[in-house]
C-alpha cells in the first residue's frame, strides 16, 4: 500500500525543511503542495492574512479547530509571545499523527498541545482540562457545517470575551453560509471579510475575522 498524502507532506518537511525552524516548515509545505500534489492548507495567500491578524491581536491563548498537516498551527504558533499557548483540536487521527511530526520537526512542541477528538466532545472541557478561561483568538478551519454550531457552543462554554477574535477559513470554498449570515447579522459579532483564494489557486476564497462583543 502507498504514502497517504499527509504522509508525503512530512516527508517533504523532513527533506527539504531545517528542524527548528517554523519559517522553513512553513515554506517546504507550501512549495510541495503548490507544485507536486495540492494539499488543504490555509496556504501562503490567505496565511498572510492569518499572520497579520495574528500579530495584530498578539494573543496569548489560541485555539485552533481543524489541524490536517498542522501548516497553519505552525505558522500561528510561530507568531506567538514566549507565554502564550496553541490548543490544536484534529478529529482524524491519521492526520493528528503527521501534525505531531510536522510540530515537532518545527521545535514547536512546548507552545503548542494537539487534542485528537471532535469539537462538540471536546469543546465543553477546555476549561476544566487545560485551565483555560477564554480564547483571545480562535481559528476556524474544520468540518464547515460545524463552524455556526460551534461557535456557538463557545459562546455557552464561556470560551469567549468581549474582543475574543473569531478567524474562519473557506467561507467562500467550499463555504460556510449559515456561519457568515449569523456572525454578519447578531449584535454580538463585528465581522470583515477578507477576499482571497482557495490555497495554491485561483478560486475565489476568504477568511472571515469577526470580533465577539460580548
Ligand atoms: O474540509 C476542509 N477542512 C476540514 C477537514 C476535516 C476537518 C475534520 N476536523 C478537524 C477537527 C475537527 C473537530 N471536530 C470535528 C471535525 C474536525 C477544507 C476543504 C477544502 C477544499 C476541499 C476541496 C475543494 F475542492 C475545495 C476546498 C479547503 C480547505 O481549506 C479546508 O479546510
Ligand atoms: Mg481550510
Amino acid at each position: 500500500t502507498g504514502s497517504t498524502r499527509p504522509q508525503r507532506i512530512l516527508r517533504a518537511v523532513q527533506k527539504n525543511a531545517t528542524r527548528g525552524d517554523p519559517c522553513s516548515v512553513v515554506k517546504a509545505i507550501d512549495d510541495y503542495c503548490r507544485h507536486k500534489e495540492w494539499a488543504m492548507n490555509v496556504g501562503d495567500e490567505k496565511g498572510c492574512i492569518v499572520d497579520s491578524v495574528v500579530s495584530e491581536v498578539k494573543p496569548t491563548a489560541v485555539l485552533e479547530l481543524g489541524t490536517y498537516c498542522a501548516y497553519s498551527t505552525v505558522r500561528i504558533a510561530s507568531l506567538l509571545s514566549p507565554n502564550a499557548k496553541l490548543i490544536t483540536l484534529e478529529f482524524n487521527s491519521d492526520y493528528a499523527a503527521i501534525a505531531r511530526e510536522v510540530i515537532a520537526w518545527a521545535g514547536l512542541q512546548d507552545k503548542i498541545q494537539l487534542v485528537e477528538g471532535a469539537s462538540g466532545e471536546w469543546i465543553p472541557r477546555l476549561k476544566e482540562e487545560f485551565g483555560i478561561e477564554t480564547f483571545d483568538l480562535i481559528f476556524l478551519d474544520h468540518w464547515k457545517d460545524r463552524y455556526l454550531p460551534d461557535t456557538k457552543l463557545l459562546e455557552k462554554c464561556g470560551l469567549l470575551r468581549p474582543g475574543t477574535v473569531l478567524l474562519a477559513d473557506n467561507v467562500i470554498c467550499p463555504g460556510t453560509p449559515d456561519y457568515l449570515d449569523y456572525v454578519r447579522n447578531s449584535q454580538q459579532y463585528k465581522s470583515k471579510f477578507f477576499k482571497s483564494h482557495l490555497e495554491y489557486t485561483q478560486e475565489e476564497d476568504g477568511l472571515e475575522k469577526s470580533v465577539f462583543l460580548g
